[in-house]
């Protein structure tokens, strides 16, 4: 635990951590000395010595101030790291995570991080001012304590020493079982929380085929194994929660044993033994607490963990210095290999030998079946993932070789999952260049079809949109997102056209854009759209994770391979959706 901490704490927090322990440990044995001093005061007082009694007692008193003193030093101190935790954990946690690589924020990563910013880094700073001290005297009192027993009969005081690891033993152990029932409680917790989503979340597609009515089967199976883990839950922790304080009590009942028969036998004093005894009462109270904190300390230390793999994550390696731009709004991808991270071995190679450049101010449709590798392979481009093999140059130099500001300022990325921010349209495409002004904004939003948008909105430009706000279609937010790209005038485009066909109007917008992006810039688009398609002045044509066809439109037709395939089937769809929409019922869409 102090490992974990002081690895969340840092390099530059690590002294107030170890004054506090320092303090906590001076504290823990000046409880356990003023606690042995009753050994003497008793003593005195059994056998009618009220001098003694009385020069003991005041060393007592002595004692008692120290340890006072020392338990306000100790939680001054406590309260202090608790701080530094809160005031710099965030900051931490927040510089870090900027440095990592794009690609690490996923679904799940970002619901760590958010579960992390709240409840971890406050149950981690709440471990400083209530969790170290009860563990810390929980050990060292009683050593402190058997210390003294050793001195003053060794063998009660051995008794008590192979005792405390007994009962530290059977305290870890009773942990041991309590965490496996967790585990599992929580396992099927997790697993039913996420069947309440899915079937929360698919009530359109249930109701649509009349599953409501006699109950969705795998969110019962997923309940009832709930159910049943939290009963096994409840018997099988019973051993556990009694094997803590079953352990104290055979040992606290061992030692009076051993008392007992060495006071019989004479070798002990029938009244340094009643002392001796009021001590035992002191050594194995602390020990067992420290058992039944256990799962406080799990909780915690499952915090620190989670925030240490944020910590120790690999940042994206930056170079010293960023080597200058060569060949402006150039792309060229050499022989590229990739695979997720955390996907295994080879057998999930997403993009094998890929090879292909894009020269400036051209426009490259990037084609291929779902799964081919497409946005895989922009993602590579802006730096998202590095690559397993090969190099992937933008302006002309190894992206590794860039800062992710530099590479940044020659990239726009406009992908399909646009994030509005809780902000008004102005302020969502300002985020393209902040210091752009009013005018330059406007053009870029009239130029990507935004101002049609603000028209039907109740605050026109004022109109918050995002999460908080109005929520607008697909179609809309991906203009949002061009506009973004056209304000910021990047000289390299990277942009996954939506995949659902868009409305006539939408499509206007689009195609209006991409006229405007590709009179400035080099464009890479993952095209959908045929005329997208057809204006390209190059075609990838992709096919698991390799370059299967490379050419202009007619170049690829005349080979009559898999582009041609590709482009008669989608024709003959196009066709088939503009006879549907001649037959009467208007819901064509190209
Ligand atoms: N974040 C990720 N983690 C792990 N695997 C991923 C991730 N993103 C994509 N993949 C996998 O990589 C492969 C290529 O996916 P990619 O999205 O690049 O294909 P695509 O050609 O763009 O497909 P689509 O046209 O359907 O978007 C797929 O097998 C996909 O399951």
């Amino acid at each position: 635990m102090i490992r974990d901490l002081t690895a969340v704490l840092g390099s530059a927090h690590r002294a107030v951590l170890f004054r506090y322990l320092a303090a906590l440990f001076a504290y823990a044995v000046a409880q356990g000395l003023s606690v042995a001093l009753l050994v003497p005061v008793l003593g005195d007082l059994l056998t009618g010595d009220t001098g003694g009694a009385a020069r003991w007692t005041a060393w007592l008193a002595g004692a008692v101030l120290v340890t006072l003193g020392l338990h306000y030093v100790q939680a001054m101190l406590g309260f202090r790291v608790a701080l530094v935790i809160l005031t710099t954990l965030h900051h931490r946690l927040g510089d870090h995570v900027a440095s990592l690589p794009v690609g690490w924020f996923d679904g799940t990563t970002v619901g760590r991080l958010t579960r992390m910013g709240t409840k971890s880094v406050l149950s981690i700073a709440g471990s400083c001012a209530h969790l170290l001290q009860p563990l810390v005297t929980g050990v060292v009192t009683p050593a402190a304590v058997v210390v003294v027993m050793l001195f003053l009969d060794w063998r009660l005081g051995l008794a008590a020493l192979v005792c405390s690891p007994l009962i530290l033993f059977a305290a870890r152990l009773s942990v041991r079982l309590l965490n496996r029932m967790d585990e599992i409680d929580d396992a099927a917790g997790v697993e039913a929380s996420g069947r309440v989503l899915e079937f929360a979340r698919n009530q359109p597609v249930l109701r649509a085929f009349g599953r409501t009515t006699d109950g969705y089967a795998p969110l019962e199976a997923a309940l009832e194994r709930q159910r049943a883990a939290s009963r096994k839950q409840v018997w099988m922790s019973v051993p556990g929660m009694l094997l803590g304080g079953f352990a104290v009590q055979m040992c606290f009942s061992a030692l009076i044993g051993v008392g007992a028969s060495l006071a019989l036998r004479g070798a002990v004093d029938p009244v340094e033994l009643v002392a001796l005894l009021a001590l035992v009462a002191r050594f194995a109270g602390p020990l067992a607490e420290v058992g039944e904190l256990a799962a406080v300390v799990r909780t915690t230390r499952n915090d620190m963990g989670r925030v240490r793999a944020v910590l120790e994550e690999p940042p994206l390696p930056e170079p010293e210095r960023s080597a200058p731009v060569t060949v402006p709004g150039a792309v060229e991808v050499d022989g590229v290999r990739f695979g997720y991270p955390g996907r295994g071995e080879s057998g999930d190679v997403v993009l094998d030998g890929v090879s292909f450049t894009v020269a400036p101010r051209t426009v490259t449709a990037l084609v291929g079946a779902s799964g081919s590798g497409k946005t895989t392979l922009t993602r590579l481009i802006a730096r998202f993932f590095d690559v397993d093999a090969g190099t992937v140059r933008v302006g002309g130099v190894d992206v590794r070789d860039q800062s992710t500001a530099a590479l940044m300022e020659q990239l726009s990325l406009v992908f399909q999952d646009v994030y509005l921010f809780d902000d008004t349209l102005i302020g969502n495409i300002r985020v393209g260049r902040p210091d752009a002004d009013e005018e330059e904004v406007l053009e870029a939003a009239r130029l990507a079809g935004v101002d049609e948008i603000v028209e039907r909105l109740p605050d026109g430009w004022e109109t918050r949109v995002g999460e908080a706000g109005t929520s607008l279609s697909g179609g809309e937010r991906q203009r949002v997102s061009i506009a973004r790209a056209l304000l910021k005038g990047a000289p390299i485009v990277l942009l996954d056209e939506a995949t659902a066909a868009l409305d006539p109007e939408n499509e206007a917008y689009v195609q209006r854009s991409m006229d405007a992006l590709r009179a400035t810039s080099t464009l890479l688009v993952v095209a959908h759209r045929l005329s997208t398609v057809t204006g390209a002045d190059q075609i990838v044509v992709l096919d698991e994770g390799r370059v299967a066809e490379r050419g202009t439109h007619q170049e690829l037709m005349a080979l009559d391979g898999r582009y041609a395939r590709f482009w008669n089937e989608r024709h003959r769809a196009l066709g088939w959706r503009i006879a549907t929409t001649a037959g009467g019922n208007g819901s064509g869409t190209s």
